[in-house]
């Protein structure tokens, strides 16, 4: 029975789980989870919690601090509850590039090629290397795996996968869609066939992962085929803080206009955008959900449009589906994005109850009516449990 301490390190947070997985487990849904922590708005003044199921075992303010002292407070923090000690530690990764399709051990090495993808991922492989990093020095001597974002995007085809540009140039800097999210579209994929009794090699759905970071995956025979983010997790959907794809002509445009380096233009679509530059208030769905004002509306309205704009598309792409899944903070929790999503997909066939959409939040739950065509699902996310279920698999 292992015990697994996994952490993920988001673009705005840090959340960890002790799960008990076996070692033949089935699928990640098998683990069960002891307790959760999650420390919100790293790099502010903040807050870590500490929850078993709805109860709370601890709660403690943090100074504003980067990841490796986040995650050296979550494991003080651990060694002063009475627990039991982990076996094992994983780490999300989000960028493994084309060097990684399952979850490894760490090593130099490993550490090496995930600095190198930094880049890539700015949001995020470099907090996964603090987090690391922090493991290490910790001095419990955990055995250490990781598992990445883009492994379960291996299986895209190079007409999805092949930007249309200079081919040579392309190949040479290993531009390319990598993808990512794959632990949640895994996830859910793995969840959605154990609930419906589908074989994963039959498996044909558009599963989506909405969260600050969003992304939506076209899955065929229980392969990943289409995703919506890219060469980085800046492509795609509008995001809490991040525009998603736009004209690219924009980015030289604003560079030579509002006088930017390029960095400062990255900053500007990454940090400055999506959900937040046009409420003007907030990138977070729970604040907004209850805003009336014309900018935030707008701002839920866009991000839905977009949504159901890129889950008709996955639905093309596949040709036949028999489910679309919502999964994510935003997904799993938000039926004023999920309506107008439902609505658009009409014509595909989808039935929902718009009564049974306004009361669905979070669960494992079939939206859907039975005469629906295309089922709905909405599939808790839970890149926790996969994570442990891959790191434990990496190191058995
Ligand atoms: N319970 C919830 N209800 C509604 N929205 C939620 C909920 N939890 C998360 N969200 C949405 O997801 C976002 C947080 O996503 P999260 O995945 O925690 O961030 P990160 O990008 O750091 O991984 C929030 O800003 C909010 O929009
Ligand atoms: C890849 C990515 O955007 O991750 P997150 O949603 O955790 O920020
Ligand atoms: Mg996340």
């Amino acid at each position: 029975m292992p015990l697994v301490l996994c952490f993920n390190p988001g673009s705005n947070s840090l959340k960890f789980d002790l799960i008990e997985t076996t070692a033949n487990q089935p699928r990640a849904s098998a683990g069960k989870r002891l307790l959760t922590g999650d420390i919100d708005n790293v790099g502010k003044d903040t807050t870590l919690e500490i929850t078993r199921g709805d109860q709370p075992l601890h709660s403690e303010p943090l100074p504003a601090g980067d990841f490796d002292a986040m995650t050296t407070a979550s494991l003080d923090a651990l060694d002063k509850l009475d627990l039991p000690k982990p076996d094992l530690a994983g780490v999300r990764v989000v960028h493994g590039g084309s060097d990684f399709n399952a979850a490894v051990g760490i090593d130099d090495e490993v550490i090496r090629k995930i600095e190198a993808r930094a880049e890539l991922a700015p949001l995020h492989n470099p907090k996964s290397v603090k987090v690391i990093r922090a493991l290490q020095q910790h001095g419990s001597a955990l055995p250490l795996a990781c598992t990445f974002d883009t492994a379960f995007h291996h299986t895209l085809p190079e007409v999805a996968w092949r930007y249309a540009i200079d081919y040579d140039v392309a190949n040479r800097h290993g531009i390319r869609k990598y993808g990512f999210h794959g632990l949640s579209h895994r996830y859910q994929l793995e969840q959605f066939c154990s609930l419906s009794n589908t074989a994963i090699q039959q498996a044909n759905i558009v599963t989506s992962h909405l969260e600050s970071g969003s992304s939506v995956c076209a899955i065929r025979e229980g392969r990943s085929v289409e995703t919506s983010m890219g060469f980085t997790p800046l492509e795609g959907l509008m995001m809490g803080t991040r525009s998603g794809s736009i004209d690219p002509a924009i980015l030289p445009y604003l560079m030579q206009h509002e006088n930017l380096s390029s960095q400062d233009a990255l900053q500007f679509l990454e940090k400055k955008s999506g959900l937040l530059a046009i409420s003007g208030q907030s990138l977070d769905t729970r604040i907004l959900r209850k805003k009336t004002d014309e900018r935030s509306l707008l701002a839920m309205a866009m991000y839905a449009y977009r949504v159901r704009a890129t889950m008709g598309a996955y639905l093309a792409v596949l040709g036949d589906a028999q489910a679309i899944v919502f999964g994510g903070g935003i997904g799993e929790n938000t039926p004023e994005v999920r309506g107008p999503i439902l609505e658009g997909l009409r014509g595909w066939g989808v039935d929902v109850d718009p009564a049974r959409n306004t009361n669905v939040m979070a669960g494992d739950t079939l939206l859907s009516s039975p005469a629906s065509k295309l089922a709905v699902w909405v599939i808790h996310a839970d890149e926790g449990l996969q994570l442990a279920h891959e790191c434990t698999q990496a190191l058995q």
